[in-house]
């Protein structure tokens, strides 16, 4: 229940709301314990001398009462609506951006529809939190407290009869509370578990229809919604204890105080104005001591709500640190010799590039080593050792057989990882030193799969750069020969290309996302295998508009095959997760047996 203060920094700029809104709650529930009040006034006086317009004064007043009591609960509402969906907006968008700085690394470890959950049923729960129980716990605790001093002072003995069972009902509530706290964890954590299946069903339902695979797909959802409504019964089978129990003792202690009144009342020594307002004010008291089980189960699942939020927002954001050493000092030698042939910067395009003088330019990867965080302790490092030089204007090939770390080598520039030993230069500066948003405007990215956005083709393109024009967008849809298909779309650049783009085919995706990544002439560009979905023909015409980007651009192409290796000035051989060989196509395919196979396709054979 402590984690429930967390949610303070969100709660505070509503806070005059919700206390305004508490004091009306509680202003509201006093209200109702005067009626037991007017009514005990009411028989004693105006019904028991048959006073018929004291009778209707009363019968005026009760009205009123019960008026301003309904008016109040409704004014409570009106406060907290607005400010506090407001709280659960700032809540989602401040998990959102969260999400958006955390590494790849933790989102490689997290399952979506975790977060998922957690942004959706989790903040609404902590919303019903804020409006509900959080208001009516404190509400009900001053509505029990007065009414137990109204009900001792109108007869102690019946008083203290009907408040016998608060003691142990006390008890009984703190043991619900803790196995509550404990189901309702396990319920969300199974809510997110449900989210990720639904999820990754949605996404691959075209796998799953291929394959047949909807039945056993349809058993294994419904063994999880099973595991889940087990749960929840649970929840429910706790919930139904707590609620008897609240409603079981006050109701037999109620039982007990009106024979005990009743039989007062017949001995003389109590008035029968008495024991109704006293029985009206002990009704009056069920509804708060009824409900606490229920707003005890609400604040449970918000604390848990509150935990899961929180482990989110905890995890530590990756921050750029200053690098100390003196850039360019720190090299190790690199693979074919740090011969530097400075080549202007694309165009002069990008801003980024003040080198100090001894450094070399382009980019450069020294002694390079880096190891998956959720990697086995014991497995060898992905990438090891990797040095490797390419040079200002330089298109460089990186090729290796499947799982060499191609990929993950390509993935470090942008600093979507960052290297676990060694470093990475870009025109003299440590990369570790840039900072990412630096980084990101100077190095742009496609990668193999390409992931688009539910947007229009020209938004997808215009992610790559934030300041990009038309004449940008054409050129890039130009380079990436993507201007004939989009300029076919039934609203050209400005069709909407479905979720994921999965209403375009597989190459024009690829070509979309290439036109994004060079949209922006960036200073570096990083491929990885970017015309794999391309048929011959389209491949040749990219390759040739490429060519003309590549030429003012450094540049590392992962390539598969010896067309895409052509569009580059050197090769670098990746085998095992280090840099076994570096130079021409033409060279390595004499000297390099490995390479020579790996071109052959004879590997591809063999697999
Ligand atoms: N997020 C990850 N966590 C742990 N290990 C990973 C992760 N991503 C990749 N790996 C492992 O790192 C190794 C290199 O993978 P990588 O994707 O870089 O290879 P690749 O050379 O690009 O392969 P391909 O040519 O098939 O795309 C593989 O053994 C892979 O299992």
């Amino acid at each position: 229940m402590r984690s429930l203060l967390r949610l303070w920094p969100f709660v505070r700029p509503v806070r005059a709301r919700l206390f305004t809104a508490a004091f009306v709650a509680v202003v509201a529930s006093c209200v109702s314990l005067v009626i037991p009040l007017v009514l005990k006034w009411l028989v004693d006086g105006p019904v028991a001398a048959g006073d018929t317009g004291g009778v209707w004064l009363g019968g005026g007043f009760l009205l009123l009462l019960g008026l301003a009591e309904a008016l109040l609960f409704g004014l409570r509402r009106w406060l907290v609506a607005r400010p506090l969906s407001g709280v659960e907006a700032a809540m989602r968008a401040a998990l959102y951006r969260r999400l958006q700085r955390l590494p790849v690394a933790f989102h490689d470890r997290w399952p979506s529809g975790q977060l998922l959950s957690r942004g959706t049923t989790d903040l609404q729960k902590l919303r019903m939190f804020l409006t509900f129980p959080l208001t009516f716990l404190l509400v009900n605790g001053v509505t029990i407290l007065v009414g137990g001093v109204l009900l001792v002072a109108q007869r102690w003995s019946l008083g203290l009869v009907l408040l016998s069972p608060l003691l142990p009902l006390l008890v009984l509530c703190s043991v619900f509370e803790a196995k509550y706290g404990r189901a309702a964890r396990v319920v969300q954590d199974q809510i997110g578990d449900l989210t990720t299946v639904v999820e990754e069903s949605v996404l691959g339902i075209r796998i799953i229809k291929g394959f047949g695979r909807h039945r056993s797909q349809a058993r294994a959802f419904k063994e999880l919604t099973g595991r889940l409504r087990a749960s929840e019964l649970r929840k429910a089978r706790l919930l139904a204890w707590i609620w008897g129990l609240n409603t079981t003792l006050p109701e037999c202690a109620l039982g007990a105080a009106l024979v005990l009144g009743a039989v007062q009342v017949a001995d003389g020594v109590l008035s029968a104005g008495t024991l109704v307002a006293f029985l009206s004010t002990a009704l009056a008291l069920r509804w708060p001591v009824e409900s606490i089980g229920f707003l005890l189960a609400m604040s449970n699942e918000a604390a848990t709500a509150t935990d899961r939020y929180f482990e989110v927002m905890d995890e530590p954001e990756v921050r750029d640190a200053p690098v100390a050493d003196e850039p360019g000092t720190r090299d190790a030698p690199v693979a074919d010799g740090p011969e530097v042939r400075d080549v202007p910067p694309a165009g002069g395009e990008r801003a980024g590039g003040d080198r100090p003088r001894s450094a070399p330019g382009g980019l450069v990867f020294s002694g390079v080593e880096f190891r998956y965080p959720d990697a086995p302790p014991d497995a060898p490092p992905t990438l090891q050792d990797v040095t490797l030089h390419i040079r200002p204007g330089e298109t460089m090939a990186l090729v290796g057989a499947t799982g060499s770390g191609k990929t993950t080598l390509t993935a470090l520039v942008p600093r979507l990882y960052d290297p676990t030993a060694g470093r990475i230069t870009l025109d003299g500066r440590d990369l570790a030193a840039i900072g990412r948003d630096e980084v990101r405007s100077l190095v742009a990215v496609a990668f193999e799969e390409p992931t688009l956005f539910s947007a229009t083709a020209a938004e997808n393109v215009l992610m790559g750069a934030a300041d990009a024009q038309e004449g940008d967008l054409r050129r890039a849809l130009r380079v990436a020969q993507a201007d004939g298909f989009v300029d076919a779309l039934p609203q050209g650049g400005a069709t909407p290309v479905g979720e994921q783009g999965l209403s375009l085919s597989g190459g024009q995706r690829q070509r979309l996302a290439l036109a994004r990544a060079v949209v922006g002439r960036p200073r570096f560009l990083i491929l990885d295998d970017p015309l794999s979905a391309l048929d011959v023909h389209t491949e040749a015409l990219v390759e040739a508009a490429l060519r003309q980007v590549l030429a003012t651009t450094t540049a590392l192409v992962v390539a598969h095959r010896p067309s895409t290796v052509l569009l580059a000035d050197r090769v670098a051989l990746l085998s095992g997760g280090r840099i076994t060989a570096v130079g021409t196509h033409h060279e390595l395919l004499r000297d390099n047996a490995e390479y020579a196979t790996l071109m052959s396709g004879e590997e591809e054979a063999a697999r």
